[in-house]
């Protein structure tokens, strides 16, 4: 009997690729029902790219440096990541902000995960605001990603209390931990058919998410 192929997701990502390692690790485990086609990076020095080679998953650099426009370089990413004809493109870590013709080619089958709660605290340095603004909770969100930067409706949010005392890089290793549970959680949805983009509303389950969407505790 013909095995059914599976659905294929192309990641990208810019650096250490522990969220990659943690969708690694649910495919392995069988818990994700997917084939990492291509694990595609802007930076050739990406740890995750040891991650993805050790994965036993084809690998490729695409350098933004090498292009003289953010349209050039979205254009030759595009046409890298249609050649695997992909279900789904995830954003782990990855650290260019794309164009218009980029998102919209790949409206409502592309993730992201940001380390905030979105909206709040946007764009980079996210863990350093939050510390600075006096937040008592920081966290994480995977949302669809839309022409607007980490503007795209909510899917997943887990919260974590910043505590006295708080650094940078005690924070980001809790929210990590969160990521690492948040992200494959979005995917599978999606895989499975449950979660859809709607009129830049996120659907879970054929229910309209709220905008900060799906709470995990
Ligand atoms: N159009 C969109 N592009 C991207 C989105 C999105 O939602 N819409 N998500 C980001 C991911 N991201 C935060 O989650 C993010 C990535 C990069 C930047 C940024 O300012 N990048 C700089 C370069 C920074 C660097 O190289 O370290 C840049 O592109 O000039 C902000 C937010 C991915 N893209
Ligand atoms: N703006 C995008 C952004 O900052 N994403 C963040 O980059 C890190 C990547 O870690 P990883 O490479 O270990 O997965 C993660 O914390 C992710 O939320």
């Amino acid at each position: 009997m013909s095995q059914t192929a599976l659905t294929k997701v192309v990641v990208l990502l810019s650096g250490s690729g522990s969220n990659l390692q943690a969708i690694i690790d649910q495919v392995t485990q069988g818990n994700l029902k997917c084939e990492i086609a291509c694990v595609i990076s802007n930076k050739a020095d990406a740890f995750g790219l040891e991650r993805a080679k050790q994965a036993g998953i084809p690998t490729q650099v695409v350098d933004h440096k090498a292009f003289d426009s953010r349209e050039s370089f979205d254009a030759h990413l595009q046409t890298q990541i249609d050649v695997y004809n992909p279900h789904l493109v995830v954003l782990a870590g990855f650290m260019r902000i794309l164009t218009a013709g980029f998102t919209e080619h790949y409206l409502g089958k592309m993730l992201n995960i940001h380390p905030s709660l979105l909206p709040k605290f946007q764009g980079l340095h996210t863990h350093k605001r939050a510390i600075e603004a006096n937040e008592t909770f920081a966290g994480v969100t995977v949302h669809f990603v839309t022409a607007e930067l980490d503007g795209g409706p909510n899917i997943i949010q887990a919260k974590v209390a910043i505590e006295t005392g708080e650094t940078e890089e005690s924070l980001a290793k809790k929210v990590l931990k969160k990521e690492h549970i948040i992200y494959p959680m979005a995917i599978d949805w999606f895989l499975n058919g449950r979660l859809k983009m709607n009129n830049n509303q996120t659907v879970l389950d054929d229910k309209v998410l709220n905008p900060e969407g799906f709470e995990l505790n």
